[in-house]
């Protein structure tokens, strides 16, 4: 018996002559993939692969987030709000993945990373396209950070783009506006470019739905799916804060922050303010 060998034959029906475009590797691109990770300290250190595969891994993730946001944008424009809830409880695992792959970065000691840190100049994280990206689609639409994109490069053409088109926010309340909900004018055509602030009349019109879940259940499963991925992030950003001071206490940043101080900031901002507030109010 084969079992017994601990070898399991191939069966007949197996496939060996396969075509380059549809084999594994050819199909998920793998060289170009695998080419992709080239650490750059000399002699190489054993670590900087371990830094480099857990930001790669980071922005495939951020660009899934990207891609399904963008989804959930149109899905609420065409009033399919039970898709684009759908689409948000997705979002939300994957936030799940890029918070807990934080414990395998935070297996790198301050000594370990000290000895390559160098070679990194200034380049950091706030050169993520990606991560920028989904921050506007939430509707964290702070036009400054983008100045360190090239003017006229293909990330700054993007990052203009994501800015001056309406967050995951903004189309949902032009949507509840569309529903009859008394959303004022001022705030359906508000400069989008500009960070969403808190609205007295909006949160009231929350509280109506959060108090009468029934009679409004697409939009207060929809806003529930919002209080999530808003959560999921702030975790991101507190895990992202913690690994950080663990790992250079409070350097400054290769990106030429303050470091630390200047990340726990983030932790004030808020993409959906109406929404946290009214659970005071209820
Ligand atoms: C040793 C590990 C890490 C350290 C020491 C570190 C440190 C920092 C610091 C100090 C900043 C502020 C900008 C600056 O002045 O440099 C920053 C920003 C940032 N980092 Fe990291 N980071 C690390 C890992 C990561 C990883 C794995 C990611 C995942 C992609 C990431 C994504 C970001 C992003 C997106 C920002 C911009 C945040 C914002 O605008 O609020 N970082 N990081
Ligand atoms: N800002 C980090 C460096 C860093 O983490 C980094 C460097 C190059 C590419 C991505 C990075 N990740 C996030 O900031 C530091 O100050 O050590």
């Amino acid at each position: 018996m084969s079992s017994e060998k601990n070898f399991r034959p191939l069966e007949a029906g197996i496939r060996l002559d396969l075509s380059e475009r549809k084999n594994y590797g050819g199909y998920l691109c793998l060289d170009t993939l695998f080419a992709a990770q080239k650490p750059i300290s000399d002699p190489e250190h054993h670590d900087e692969m371990l830094f480099i595969i857990q930001h790669q891994t980071s922005e495939l993730w951020m660009k899934l987030i990207v891609h399904e946001l963008n989804e959930a944008i149109r899905c609420v424009q065409i009033k399919r709000l039970g898709r684009a809830s759908k689409i948000l409880a997705r979002v939300k695992q994957i936030q799940k993945q890029l918070f807990e792959q934080w414990s395998v970065l935070e297996t790198l000691t301050p000594s370990e990373y000290m000895q390559f840190r160098h070679v990194l100049g200034n380049a950091s994280g706030f050169q993520s396209v990606h991560y920028r990206q989904v921050e506007f689609l939430l509707g964290n639409k702070n036009h400054k950070m983008i100045k360190v994109f090239p003017e006229g490069s293909a990330s700054r053409n993007t990052l203009e783009e994501v800015l001056s088109s309406p967050s995951i926010y903004d189309v949902f309340i032009r949507h509840l506006s569309d529903q009859g909900y008394a959303i004022p004018e001022a705030l359906v055509n508000r400069d989008i470019r500009q960070p969403h602030e808190f609205s007295e009349p909006l949160m009231d019109v929350l509280v109506e739905v959060y108090q009468q879940p029934d009679q409004h259940w697409p939009i207060y499963a929809f806003c529930e799916q919002l209080v999530d991925v808003e959560q999921s992030f702030q975790l991101w950003r507190f895990r992202h804060m913690k690994t950080v001071e663990r790992i250079i206490g409070f350097k400054q940043g290769t990106g030429g922050s303050s470091g630390v101080s200047f990340l726990k900031k983030a932790l004030e901002l808020t993409f959906f303010p109406e929404l946290l507030k009214l659970r005071t109010v209820l």
